[in-house]
Order: structure tokens, then C-alpha cells, then sequence
């Protein structure tokens, strides 16, 4: 056994890059996956259970597949047998999970024989390819791909907030099905929103996002890292993910302009809240831009209500729900900022006032911060995964 070789986990969460990716605050956060190359005890986990679900986890060496593996560990999620697959380049390379090494294999047809649950991180494309293969093989497949979110009878599920789409899926019923992860600023946008949604009832949103590189995969982090030391150290930057300085800059977001004139991202936002809150009414319009931060989203919500909603109000039903926490201190001019979420479960909510520019109570603003990866990825599949025990 090569014992010797590096933990993907801790290639990717070196000391190096820890502070910039985990956040400045000693949070503890992704600690919890037990992967030192130097550990030679045998850790036996407490969520290895003969009477678990088998576990498949698809795409495990990128940015979101290494956060499931946190997530699964911190939240005690109980398996039978844990299967780690990523593409052919990763085929043996070692991976130490609460304790034991494991070996990565390559997603192939065959992946799938015996596996109660698979995690999927690893793109649209692969997802299309394996995820039906998957479910005719009895799987129960948790997607954080877009490829299936906007299809009819495909649950897209926030557990906060639309556990009910997800009802009839469970793994006793020995059934295959798929379950799609909402896209990560939708996710980190309807934490905060539905509950005063849920009051008032949004008329219109309008959605402005402050994006991280980590929705872009572990390969973009690793980027702004570099060329934050380049452009400190007067060279040119290197630009080979997003094709343009990325460190002390901003720009749209990367994804696909659409004829009318909007990124995919942000017909995500639209049409995703739609389908989460079963109301295809609802006016949602949204601009998404990448700035140079390390692991998570930023976003400004502008609300229009149907029904009144004071900002004290606001603040309250927020404070009691559950997955948002809320930092709003105006003395202090303190407020959510993505270092502080970074590794952290909670969506955090601040900046809430009224809208002046609408008509007595019926329109607030707030500002929100989410950890990409965590809530807006990894942490919200685990979430919906443990529903179906
Ligand atoms: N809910 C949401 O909003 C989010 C969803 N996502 C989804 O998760 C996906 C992965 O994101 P992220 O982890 O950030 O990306 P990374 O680039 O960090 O990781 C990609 C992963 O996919 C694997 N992969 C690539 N090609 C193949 C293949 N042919 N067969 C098997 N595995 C393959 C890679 O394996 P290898 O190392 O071997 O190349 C790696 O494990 C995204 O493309 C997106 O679909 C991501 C972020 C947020
Ligand atoms: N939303 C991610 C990109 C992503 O992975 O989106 P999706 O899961 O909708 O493909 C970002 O920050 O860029």
C-alpha cells in the first residue's frame, strides 16, 4: 500500500492554502475529515455501520467531492461501505477517510452494483452519462450537476425549505431515483428569503451575486491564489480558467450568455426559484458577478412583498430560521462577509432595511452570505441524502 502518497484532501487544504481557503477564524470546519499523511492509527468511526446505506461518492477529488467527505464525516453519516470515484487521471490515488485509506476508482458503467446512495459532483456531462445509469441499478442518485434540476418529476430540493418535493424517495423502498441539488446562489438566496417569503410572499426579487472562485472548482481557487502571489510579485498573472485577471479584479460571471441577453447563472436564479417555492409566477431577475474571494457567495436581495413586512419583523422570523443566522449591527457597522461563512453551515443575513424606494412595508433589502460549497453544495446534498434514511 502506498501509505506514503498524499491525501487528495490535504493537497487541496494544504497549510499554504488553508487561511485563504477555509477562512482567517480558526473554525473548525473541515478538520473533522481525518486524512494526515502521517496518521498510522486505524480510526473506528462511529459512521461505519453494517446497517447503513453503501455510499458512493462521484467526483470525490474536486472541490465539492472533498467537502462531502467533511460533511459525511462531521454529521456522522452512517454507511455500510463508502466508494470513492473520479475520473481515469485519479484512478489509485489514496484517499484517507475517518481513518482508513481508500483507494479512488474511476466512474465506470459498473460503479454502481450494490450502491444505495451516490453523491454526484463531477459535472453536467457525467452526471447525464452515469446518473440514469445509477438509478436503473437501484441508486439513489443526490446531483449537484444542473443537468436534471429543471426536468418535470426531478425534486430540486432545499431540505429548509421544500422537503416535501422529495416525499416518496426513500432508500428502504429499494427503488432507484434522483434528487437534484439546487444550484449554489439559489440555494444560498431562497435560505434567507423563504422565510420571510413564507410571510409576506414575494411579488419580485431582484437578485445582485458577489461570486467565489470555488464555484468554479478547485482548479479555479487554486488559480487566484497564484495569480494573487504573481501579481503581487509583478509578473503577469496566469490565466488559464477564466482566460482574464481574476485577483484584484471582478468580473460577469463565467457562464454562457443567452440570446436575451442574461448569463446561465442567472436564469438559474429565475427559473429555480420558481420551481423550489411551486410558483412559476414569482418575479426574479438577477446579475451574477465573480469576485476574487476564496469559497463563498455574496449576494444583495432586493424584496417586493405582497403583504407588509416591517424590517423588525423581518429580522426576527429570520433569527428563527433554522439553517440562517443573522449579523445586522448597524452601531457596529458590522455585517455577513464571506471570510466569516467560510466553512460554515449557516447562511448568514444582514443589511436588513426597508426599501425607501417602495411603498410602506412592502419592500426590504438584505444582504446574504453562504459557503459555496458547504450549504450551497456539498452540506445541502448530505442534508437531503440523510432524509432518505
Ligand atoms: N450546487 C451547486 O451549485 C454546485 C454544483 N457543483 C457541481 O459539481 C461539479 C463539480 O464541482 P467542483 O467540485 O467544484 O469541480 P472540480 O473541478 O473541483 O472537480 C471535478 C470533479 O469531477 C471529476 N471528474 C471530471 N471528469 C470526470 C470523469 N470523466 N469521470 C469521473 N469523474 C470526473 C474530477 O475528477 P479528477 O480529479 O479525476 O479529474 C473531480 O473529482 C460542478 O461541475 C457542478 O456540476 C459545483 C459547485 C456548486
Ligand atoms: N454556481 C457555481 C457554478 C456551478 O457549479 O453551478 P451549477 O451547479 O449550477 O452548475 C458558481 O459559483 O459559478
Amino acid at each position: 500500500m502506498a501509505s506514503h502518497v498524499r491525501p487528495v484532501s490535504t493537497q487541496l487544504y494544504s497549510a499554504n492554502h488553508s487561511r485563504l481557503l477555509r477562512g482567517g477564524y480558526d473554525f473548525s470546519g473541515t478538520a473533522s475529515v481525518k486524512c494526515s499523511p502521517h496518521q498510522k492509527r486505524r480510526v473506528i468511526s462511529m459512521s461505519h455501520n453494517e446497517h447503513g446505506p453503501s455510499v458512493a461518492v462521484v467526483g470525490v477529488t474536486g472541490a465539492v467531492g472533498q467537502e462531502f467527505l467533511s460533511v459525511l464525516s462531521e454529521r456522522n453519516f452512517p454507511y455500510r461501505s463508502m466508494k470513492l470515484l473520479a475520473s481515469k487521471r485519479s484512478a489509485g490515488k489514496h484517499i484517507t477517510f475517518e481513518g482508513e485509506e481508500m483507494v479512488v476508482e474511476e466512474l465506470t458503467e459498473n460503479s454502481f452494483h450494490g450502491i444505495d446512495i451516490a453523491l454526484f459532483s463531477a459535472g453536467g456531462s457525467i452526471s447525464k452519462k452515469f446518473g440514469p445509469l445509477a438509478v436503473d441499478q437501484g441508486t439513489i442518485v443526490v446531483d449537484n450537476s444542473s443537468a436534471f434540476r429543471m426536468d418535470e418529476g426531478i425534486p430540486l430540493v432545499i431540505p429548509e425549505v421544500n422537503l416535501n418535493a422529495m416525499d416518496h424517495i426513500k432508500v428502504n423502498n429499494k427503488k432507484g431515483g434522483l434528487i437534484a441539488n439546487p444550484n449554489c446562489s439559489t440555494i444560498i438566496c431562497l435560505m434567507a428569503v423563504t422565510p420571510l417569503h413564507r410571510h409576506s410572499r414575494v411579488k419580485r426579487m431582484v437578485v445582485s451575486t458577489y461570486q467565489a472562485a470555488s464555484g468554479a472548482g478547485a482548479a479555479a481557487m487554486a488559480e487566484l491564489e497564484q495569480q494573487t502571489r504573481e501579481v503581487l510579485d509583478g509578473k503577469p498573472p496566469t490565466c488559464n480558467i477564466f482566460k482574464r485577471q481574476y485577483a484584484f479584479n471582478l468580473f460577469s460571471h463565467n457562464s454562457s450568455l443567452m440570446e436575451n441577453g442574461y448569463n446561465e447563472e442567472e436564469m438559474k436564479l429565475v427559473k429555480e426559484t420558481r420551481k423550489i417555492w411551486n410558483d412559476p409566477a414569482v418575479k426574479v431577475t438577477a446579475t451574477c458577478i465573480r469576485v476574487p474571494v476564496m469559497r463563498a457567495h455574496a449576494e444583495s436581495i432586493n424584496l417586493e412583498f405582497e403583504e407588509p413586512l416591517d424590517e423588525d419583523s423581518a429580522r426576527e422570523l429570520l433569527r428563527k430560521a433554522a439553517g440562517v443566522v443573522v449579523v445586522d449591527d448597524r452601531q457596529a457597522n458590522n455585517f455577513p462577509t464571506p471570510l466569516e461563512v467560510s466553512n460554515r453551515d449557516d447562511v448568514a443575513v444582514g443589511r436588513v432595511r426597508r426599501d425607501i424606494s417602495q411603498e410602506g412595508n412592502k419592500g426590504l433589502d438584505i444582504f446574504v452570505c453562504g459557503d459555496q460549497i458547504r450549504k450551497g453544495a456539498a452540506l445541502n446534498a448530505v442534508q437531503i441524502a440523510e432524509k432518505l434514511l
